[in-house]
């Protein structure tokens, strides 16, 4: 019989294939209690849908109550595995944890250098200097070449203690100690606000070029902390390799650190470790955001929505409007992007008297003075409009209130703010306005929706008779459409189309 080819020394190479999950590296030491470290990493990375690969730099012996040893792997062990892996496995995002010498990480920085030369990766950086339990692995020679691997990095995530030391300027404003660090090449920095004061909140600050965005969560009082930061950069990895932007990466992976915080377990006798409680879907987690130009949140929420929106045209004229109204679509709205002030005037008013007449629930885009003073159902406002207008006044009059968001992050701002419906965009590329971020996709809509529990979501953007069905599964309120209407030879029969097909979902599917 003819023996079966086993040789291990050259393997063919699968034709090369887009992988099906992001790939993403833990370059991080291992942690044989199975808290932190390459272990958290890899449980987080698997969590949020990603394949894990890693590149070993130490391996300690530890247990819940701490350090016992800690021995770095061989310069020539480390730089193996980081070949092994860009030969074959090349990373859409690495995630960076403890380096136990100066020498690894000027090694990292050269080949980090080389990397990104070739591949577009991002690389998430949490500077391990020392352990929860008090041990500590820094010098100066290692503090410095952590500084010479900054302008490696895409996102640095150090605690304030680590902070301190990077800068070498402790006592320093945190503004000050990270524009110390930006001058040596670092680009967004994440301070994270375990260590900041013992307050309610934990509070973390994302500091990108001249942005300064903070994040806020309730300070849990839970004994099993053990892998925090390992989780909460591994999570903020995993989400970059998803393709998410900075902002709305770090709001999903603060949430998913503060479920993995709630749910933490106890392990040995000291600190437990974290839970790996899979893809947020909660808002209760949502951190609250704050920063320049934005609102105070009303003291009350705004008025609700009883009925779901159902098919939501937007139109930009009276013509429209009346076209529109006996078709008894679930809502509409006026979006008036230019006329003078009378004219406008005339208009909404116009539109407020008609919808009475059809008891169409009328929104008006931007014009919120004119929808209060005219007594529109209600306003429906972009995240930038927000802070120019008196939100207060608006809930007070008991106009309902609509708001875009295009992400995550703005998903979270405008939640805050207790809205009688967010508006979840663009889903698919649309002509009708130049968007300045991608579509979401039907896959980040129907992951949105959850988050939003209790208040009511429309999907809009480039929704047409093709991804009607589609966008409805996603369990959204209401479809908004601009040309998908407007833009029909007869859009009123248009309109009759996706009201019947509104129906026959909301009759089966809900
Ligand atoms: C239902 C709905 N969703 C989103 C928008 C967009 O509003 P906004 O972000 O204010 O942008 P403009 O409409 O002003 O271009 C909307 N109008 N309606
Ligand atoms: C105003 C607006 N906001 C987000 S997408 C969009 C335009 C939607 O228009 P259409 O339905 O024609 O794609």
């Amino acid at each position: 019989m003819q023996a079966a080819n086993t040789s291990l020394a050259s393997p063919q190479p699968v034709a090369a294939l887009q992988p099906a999950k992001p790939l993403v590296w833990s370059i991080a030491a291992s942690d044989s209690g199975g808290g932190a470290g390459i272990q958290a990493d890899v449980l987080t990375l698997q969590d949020l849908g990603c394949h894990a690969c890693t590149a070993i730099t130490a391996i300690t012996a530890q247990n819940s109550l701490g350090v016992q040893a800690l021995e770095p792997v061989s310069n020539k062990l480390f730089q193996a595995q980081l070949d092994a892996l860009k030969s074959d496995l090349p990373a859409r995002a690495i995630k960076i944890g403890l380096l136990p010498t100066a020498e690894m990480i000027w090694q990292l920085a050269d080949w980090l250098q080389q990397y990104k030369q070739q591949h577009q990766a991002l690389v998430v950086a949490d500077p391990v200097l020392g352990s929860s339990s008090g041990q500590h692995w820094h010098s100066e020679a290692l503090l410095d070449a952590w500084r010479a691997l900054l302008p490696h990095i895409d996102v640095l995530t150090p605690n304030l203690p680590e902070l301190g030391l990077l800068s070498g300027r402790p006592t320093q404003a945190i503004d000050e100690q990270v524009a110390l660090l930006q001058a040596l090449g670092a680009s967004a920095v994440l301070v994270k606000g375990g260590h900041i004061s013992q307050i309610r909140d934990v509070t973390d600050l994302l500091y990108q070029q001249d942005k300064l965005v903070a994040l806020a969560c309730e300070r849990l009082q839970t004994p099993h902390q053990h892998g925090t930061g390992c989780t909460l950069s591994s999570a903020l990895t995993a989400l970059l390799a998803h393709g998410y932007p900075l902002e709305d990466a770090l709001v999903l992976a603060r949430a998913y650190l503060q479920a993995a915080l709630e749910q933490g377990y106890a392990t040995g006798a000291g600190p437990g470790s974290l839970a790996h409680p899979g893809w947020p879907t909660s808002q209760q987690y949502l951190p609250r955001i704050s920063g320049a130009n934005w609102p105070k949140t009303p003291t009350a929420p705004f008025a609700g929505i009883s009925e779901p929106l159902g098919v939501y045209p937007v139109v930009d004229s009276i013509a429209l409007l009346q076209q529109l109204l006996p078709e008894q679509p679930g809502c509409i709205q006026l979006r008036l992007k230019q006329g003078s002030p009378a004219d406008l005037h005339a208009q909404i008013a116009e539109a407020v008297m008609l919808c009475r007449r059809y008891q169409v629930r009328l929104f008006i885009n931007d014009h919120w003075q004119l929808a209060i003073e005219l007594g529109a159902y209600g306003v429906h406002l972009g995240q930038e409009d927000l802070a120019l207008a008196d939100l207060t006044a608006i809930q007070q009059a008991g106009l309902r209130l609509g708001i875009s968001s295009h992400g995550p992050f703005e998903l979270a701002r405008a939640l805050q703010l207790r809205p009688s419906y967010v508006a979840l965009g663009h889903v698919f590329p649309t002509q009708t306005k130049q968007m300045p971020s991608q579509p979401q996709g039907l896959k980040r809509l129907a992951l949105s929706v959850p988050l939003c529990a209790g208040t009511p979501t429309v999907a809009i953007g480039g929704i047409d008779q093709h991804s009607f069905a589609q966008t409805c599964a996603s369990k959204v309120h209401g479809i908004a459409m601009v040309s998908a209407i407007t833009k029909a030879t007869q859009p009123a029969q248009r309109l009759r189309f996706f009201n019947k097909l509104w129906e026959q979902h909301y009759a089966y599917h809900r």
